[in-house]
Parts: structure tokens; sequence; C-alpha cells
């Protein structure tokens, strides 16, 4: 039988130095369901996105996805297990098309290179860049450019995608249409782990919530229950939220 359970950490813990980014953090990501991961600057959602992705292996505790232990695996094998991310600022090949950006998340797959940029031009379709497949990545526009890490990492045929703030910044139409990606992205049975400072995405966005603060574990819950949270409120979403 699968397991609910996609990815779980137990006790991570990362020490820069005196600083604990990290602090002693256990979370499940279930199978097919879209996670917020919110808190404060500074709160340790990127230091725990890099210990999921392979970025960097945390000074103690574990990582199981799929209960296989990747705590000390490579990026690049976690890839091919099915965790894909993307990155806050995108990190595109600007003087490539963006038919072969996206070829580059196929290769995992798809040795030969006419059906890897076949899968491309179908991951172009999906997210809505087709007719931009023959452009040099670098005439694309910034939301567009968002786009393309999507489908550079969904091209990797990932279980697991990582979104780090792809909907922060983007005018409030952007904002959207990149809200309807990611629930097709969903759609297309890949579970969705995103930090996003924006409240109003998160709460209309994701199924569960997991709150950081000063490296620990704050709340996890419901959207409506998170907002409610007295903690959550003091921490980080500020008198606002507070019920008259
Ligand atoms: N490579 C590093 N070396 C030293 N300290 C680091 C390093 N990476 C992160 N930190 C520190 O660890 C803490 C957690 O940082 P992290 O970037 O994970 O927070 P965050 O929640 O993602 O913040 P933000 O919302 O601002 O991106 C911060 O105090 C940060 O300065």
């Amino acid at each position: 039988m699968t397991s609910d359970i996609l990815l779980e950490t137990r006790g991570v813990t990362q020490r820069f130095g005196g600083l604990v980014a990290n602090s002693d953090v256990s979370i499940s990501i279930r199978r097919g369901e879209i996670l917020g991961l919110i808190g404060p600057n500074g709160a340790g959602k990127s230091t725990l996105f890099a210990a999921i992705s392979g970025a960097r292996v945390p000074t103690s505790g574990s990582i199981l996805f799929e209960g296989v232990d990747i705590t000390r695996m490579p990026a690049a094998e976690r890839c091919r297990l099915g965790i894909a991310r993307t990155f806050q600022v995108p990190r595109s090949f600007d003087s490539m098309s963006v038919a072969e950006n996206v070829m580059i998340g196929a290769f995992v797959r798809n040795a030969n290179a006419t059906r890897a940029r076949a899968a491309a031009l179908e991951v172009l379709d999906y997210v809505g860049l087709d007719g931009r497949a023959d452009a040099t990545a670098g005439q694309l526009t910034p939301p567009e450019k968002r786009r393309l890490e999507v489908a550079r990492a969904i091209a990797t045929e990932p279980k697991l995608l990582l979104l780090d703030e792809v909907l922060t910044g983007l005018t409030p139409s952007e904002a959207r249409l990149g809200m309807d990606l990611v629930r097709k992205v969903r759609a297309r049975g890949i579970t969705v782990v995103m930090v996003e400072h924006v409240m109003e995405i998160v709460m209309q966005l994701v199924d569960r919530a997991i709150v950081l603060n000063l490296g620990k574990l704050l709340a996890e819950g419901s959207p409506a229950d998170i907002v409610r949270n007295e903690d959550v409120i003091t921490a980080y979403l500020g008198d606002r939220h507070r019920a008259a």
C-alpha cells in the first residue's frame, strides 16, 4: 500500500556557527497536497527547503522520501527519485531557447534529445509558454521566467515540487494566473510545497500550512486555523489578523 506521507523530516537541525536556523523540525508532507511553508523573515524556511532538496545536509536529523532516507543524498539523485525545486531568483540559461531550458529538465527522464524536446514542448504547452518555445530565455518577461522555472522543474517528472516564492512580487492578475498554474500542477498528481509570504495567496491556495518561527515549528493546520492561531498572529501575521 502506498503511504499517505510522501516526505518526512525528523528532528532536522541546521546550525550556522552559533545560529540555529532550523531547530528540531519534524514535519510531514502528504501525498497530493498543496502545503504552504510560511513564517517571518529568517524563520528558517529556505534552510528547510535546502535540506529537503539536497542543497545542504542538515547538522542533525533525517529526511525520508517515500520511506527512503535521503538525508545525505546529492540533489541530482533526489531529482531522479522525484524531488524538484524552483529558485527564488529564476535560474535560466538566457542565451538558450525556452525549449532548450526545459529540455535540461526533460533529460532527467529522456536520454534521447528528440524525446526530451517533445517532452519539453508538452510541458511548455501545459504551463502556457508554448508560444515562446523558440524565444531565448533572456527575452522572457519576469512572470514568464517564473513559469519557465516551473516548466523546467515539471519536465523532470517530480512527485514533489518545491516552489520558492514563485508568486511573490507579481501583479494581482499575474498572481491569479500563477495560482491557476499551481492548481494545475497538483492536478497532474504532483505534491506541492511552497514558501510564500503573501497571505492572500496562501489562504486561497494551500490545503495546509506549516509555520516556522526562529527556526522552530510554530504551528500547522488549515489556512483558516492558522490565521486564527494566537502564536502565529503574535509572531508573524500581526494585529490586523486578530479578531475584533
Ligand atoms: N549559509 C548561511 N550561513 C549563515 N547563516 C545563514 C545561512 N543561511 C541562512 N542563514 C541564517 O539562518 C536563518 C534562517 O534563514 P532562512 O533563509 O532559512 O530564513 P527564511 O525563513 O527563508 O527567511 P526569508 O523569508 O527572509 O527568505 C537566518 O538568520 C539566516 O541569516
